[in-house]
């Protein structure tokens, strides 16, 4: 079951023409696909995608009724590789994933498929997780485009504009036989607004018509020498037919004034932040009309060089705004100009920041830097000489006011055990080189933790452990890989490789039923029922068949003491080959997305439930925090007493605990300290529980009385 539901929004697909839609920018490119008449849709869930493959899985009845195919792909790569179902026939396909991880996992698949070439349209939704809210390392696609000669498009962010981008691609794919990247950012795949919708679209041949009647092509394999002509076809026939299509259908746009000495470039996704910064200084209405002229690069590959040599013709300076480095944009925009011989001054990255997300505040100063320099007479008296000083920027240095939050595990992780025992374990027998791996558990390398030494990509755990296997060394290396990367490659990369290559380190597959990190989508593993897809595939048994075997599976991780045990064991048999512990729990938070509903319904409806509660029992608790130094979980918190004799907080659990029982497995497992206790709320008590309650305050009550009786009082002066 995924983070969120879209049952209800995806009614909106059936809209039909001249209705309006309403809504979030991956429905509507969900909608634009079913209105181009797209054959098949898949992909891999990422962020930020990794809605947009939601609504699709919610959508399959929908796209069941018009006759389109989707496919939950085991990768990026096989999301890619899917669309070969467009080289021989015209049927238009979509896949969507994250990038640029993901691209660089479908990189091999991109590749073959941009030299082959297409019939049907063959669009690539690219989420790009880029900037201050991203979890990966920072690096552009527009590379990939440029390697393999694939299309970039990056729409400005509103919703007409988004559904154009995803009709232009198609057919931009189709004219110029190429696959077409659709770039989406964070903040347009969530941005919400309107359209005019049209009628949905069956596919004019559907994945089963073309399995009728079959069509090959050596011409679109990539073999000698039909690869070498690939070559030449996209130089000589593909990319001009390209330029010509975003020329025609005037994909890019013109705004503002024909006549101004300085204008500016920008990435079609940067338009909106622009707009804004124009708005600020004062250059543009509320509506983002303004006078400075914009060349919006709704396709930012390939460029289109007379375009922009008439954009800039009669003016000074043009400013490029061109996310990230290198800035391949800026590159070729000089090497236009000077090959022109134009006199018109270039400038990017000299007022923005060469590397770095470009949001409100950077626009701002990067526009505001270049038009005080260049265009000084077009800025409002204020914004040219303030009355503050500096930039004019006042709010505190975050950094010195406000401590830092690394992101951690939720409130009952089942994971957070796993790494409990492993810091135990570490306490026995000694430091070990830790590799890590994509996904929830990367968390491990965060306080209160602080294990694991690298993470190489999505699945790649234990493959990126391989290296610490000698026959001198006396200590085992220990890596982990999530049940999401484990069925997404790493069976083959790293379980595979481990046995292949006689690895004798010690590999914990932390298998929480789901791909958590990416928003809680179904595996092959997943333990429930799934109306589509094949699930309750065990992992154990996909490792015994890749020939492990030394094998435990552990299916409750909150039970330190026997991870702990495990552990010790893996790292210490004389068994050779690689140890692998299957460490299953569910998801917590899945599982209480699952269970909430359920049992308040229950709740509501006058059943007996018992929630259990943990607490610290706060005359107990030394307020040592050695609780914490093994847990991290955000609801173990510190709490000051009103006590001058105790000046050290002491342990605390708040309400958002969910009973996961950690803490006190902790706390025994590492014999901490006696504080923790659980308390076990019933909600609608039973007669008994009542009865009980009342005998027990009762006794409590007898006991209290007698203990104050005996205490030593002083009389009122
Ligand atoms: O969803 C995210 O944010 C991820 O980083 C997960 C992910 C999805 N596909 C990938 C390919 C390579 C590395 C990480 C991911």
């Amino acid at each position: 079951m995924a983070e969120r539901s879209f049952a209800k929004e995806v009614e909106k697909l059936r809209l039909g023409a001249g209705e309006e839609f309403a809504g979030e920018g991956i429905l509507a490119i969900t909608k634009a696909l079913l209105q181009c008449g797209v054959g098949y849709v898949g992909g891999y869930q990422g962020a930020p995608i990794s809605h947009l493959m939601d609504v699709l899985a919610d959508a399959q009845d929908i796209l069941g009724e018009l006759g389109v195919h989707f496919e939950a792909s085991a990768s990026e790569a096989t999301a890619t590789a899917m669309l070969a179902a467009s080289v021989h026939y015209p049927i238009r396909g979509a896949a969507t994933f994250k990038s640029t991880v993901g691209t660089n996992v479908a990189s091999d698949a991109l590749a073959n498929l941009a030299s082959g070439g297409v019939t049907g349209g063959a669009l690539i939704i690219v989420g790009e997780d880029y900037g201050e809210g991203s979890s990966i390392m920072q690096e552009r696609s527009h590379a990939f485009a440029m390697k393999s000669q694939v299309w970039l498009l990056d729409p400005r962010p509103n919703l007409p504009s988004i559904v154009k981008a995803v009709e232009d691609g198609f057919e931009l794919s189709e004219a110029s036989n190429t696959p077409v990247m659709l770039q989406v950012r964070i903040r347009c795949c969530h941005v919400h607004g309107h359209f005019i919708a049209k009628d949905n679209k069956r596919p004019p041949m559907s994945v089963a018509d073309a399995l009728e009647a079959p069509r090959r092509d050596t011409g679109r394999i990539v073999l000698p020498p039909a690869s070498f002509l690939h070559e030449k076809e996209k130089v000589q026939k593909r990319w001009p037919a390209a330029v010509d299509f975003i020329k025609s259908r005037k994909i890019n746009e013109f705004f503002g004034s024909d006549h101004g000495s300085v204008g500016i470039v920008m990435q079609g996704g940067m338009y909106n932040a622009v707009i804004r910064a124009l708005q600020r200084l004062g250059l543009a209405d509320t509506y983002g009309v303004t006078d400075v002229p914009l060349y919006v690069l709704n396709a930012v590959y390939p460029l289109v060089d007379d375009e922009f040599l008439s954009f800039c013709e009669g003016k000074d300076a043009v400013l490029v705004v061109e996310e990230g480095q290198p800035n391949y944009i800026e590159q070729a925009f000089a090497a236009m100009l000077h090959k022109a011989g134009r006199g018109t001054k270039l400038v990017g990255k000299e007022h923005l920041p060469m590397a770095g997300e470009y949001t409100g505040q950077v626009m701002l100063d990067g526009i505001g830097s270049f038009l005080r320099a260049e265009a000084p007479h077009l800025l409002p008296g204020e914004v040219r000489a303030p009355n503050k000083s500096g930039e004019g920027v006042d709010t505190a240095d975050l950094i010195n006011v406000v401590p830092g939050r690394p992101p951690g595990f939720c409130i009952g992780c089942p994971e957070r055990p796993i790494f409990a025992a492993t810091k135990l374990v570490e306490q026995e027998l000694g430091k070990h080189h830790i590799a890590s791996d994509i996904g929830c558990h990367l968390f491990s390398i965060m306080p209160p933790f602080e294990l694991g030494a690298t993470t190489m990509g999505y699945g790649l755990g234990p493959a990126s452990a391989s290296a610490f296997n000698s026959p001198d060394a006396k200590r085992r290396s220990i890596s982990f890989v999530g049940d999401g990367g484990f069925w997404h490659n790493g069976l083959t990369s790293s379980i595979g490789n481990a046995v292949f290559n006689k690895n004798d380190g010690v590999i914990v597959i932390v298998d929480n039923f789901y791909s958590a990190a990416t928003g809680g989508q179904d595996i092959l593993s997943s333990r429930a029922g799934n109306k589509t897809k094949s699930t309750k595939h065990p992992i154990t048994e996909a490792v015994k068949g890749m020939g492990v075997k030394w094998l435990r599976h552990i299916d409750r991780t909150y039970d330190v003491g026997k991870m702990q045990a495990t552990l010790r064991e893996a790292l210490t048999t004389d068994e050779k080959g690689p140890k692998v512990i299957v460490a299953s729990s569910e998801c917590m938070l899945n599982r209480q997305r699952r269970e909430k509903p359920l049992v308040d319904k229950a709740i509501k409806g006058g059943e007996r439930i018992v929630k259990p509660k943990f607490g610290v029992d706060e005359d107990i608790c030394t307020g040592d925090h050695a609780c914490m130094r093994l847990s991290g979980c955000p609801s173990l918190s510190v709490k000051s007493l009103d006590d001058p004799l105790r000046d050290d907080p002491v342990a605390h659990i708040d309400q958002n605990c969910v009973g996961c029982g950690n803490c006190g497995e902790v706390a025994d497992a590492a014999v901490l300290c006696p504080s923790f206790y659980r308390a076990d709320v019933v909600h609608n008590p039973s007669r008994w529980d009542r009865f009980l309650e009342s005998a027990r305050r009762s006794t409590i009550g007898i006991l209290q009385r007698r203990r104050e009786s005996r205490r030593l009082t002083f009389a009122d002066a």
